[in-house]
């Protein structure tokens, strides 16, 4: 089993198109477009798997570190899902998502990972995993999900099938020992 992590950088624009002569403010999300390996030339939110020693938080801060170039205390980071992803009914990957509004730096691109500043209101969910679309919207509200998803028809899994799906929304997530 693969554990993996995705960090969702949110923040306000408040420059904003002029509606009716009124400022509107805007949130948006940093994504990137993947540049290789698992969903290439699909939107994510920065993330990868974990390193030897790693708790899931440091590894959410270091892969936004290495993909993006933004910096984030771990204590800004709240736990905003666990997602379980099975492959023809094992479990393939275990992916931990964060959310943060308070970060330092400006997004850059990198080998792995192009980033886009994107309005919550205009996620490119067409040209990402066929699954984001069911947990993304909440977690980008603020809300916390369980959720699992079953993918069947063999490696890799970004060309298998995606058939079904079960959510639990509104959890407390346990913030381990050693996770966070
Ligand atoms: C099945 N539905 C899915 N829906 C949404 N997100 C998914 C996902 N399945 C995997 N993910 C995420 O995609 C990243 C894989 O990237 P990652 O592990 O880095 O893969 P990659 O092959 O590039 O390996 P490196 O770690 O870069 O070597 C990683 O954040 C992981 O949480």
């Amino acid at each position: 089993m693969i554990e993996a992590t995705l960090c969702f950088a949110l923040r306000v624009d408040a420059t904003g198109e002029s509606v009716d002569d009124n400022q509107r403010t805007e949130r948006e999300v940093l994504l990137i477009e993947k540049r290789r390996g698992l969903g290439e030339g699909w939107y994510n939110g920065p993330g990868g798997k974990l390193e030897a020693g790693e708790t899931p938080r440091e590894c959410a801060i270091r892969e936004t570190r290495e993909e993006v170039g933004l910096e984030i205390d771990p204590a800004d980071l709240e736990k905003a899902a666990e997602l379980t992803f099975t492959l023809d009914s094992e479990i393939h990957t275990f992916c931990h998502v964060y959310r943060t509004e308070s970060f330092a730096g400006e997004a850059r691109p990198s080998e792995e990972a192009r980033p886009e500043w994107v309005p919550v209101e205009d996620v490119p969910y067409d040209r990402m995993w066929e699954d984001d679309r069911l947990w993304l919207p909440g977690v980008l509200e603020g809300r916390t999900v369980v959720g699992e998803f079953a993918f069947e028809g063999g490696e890799p899994l970004d060309e298998a099938d995606f058939v079904e799906h079960d959510l639990e929304w509104d959890v407390t997530l346990e913030e381990g020992a050693d996770d966070g």
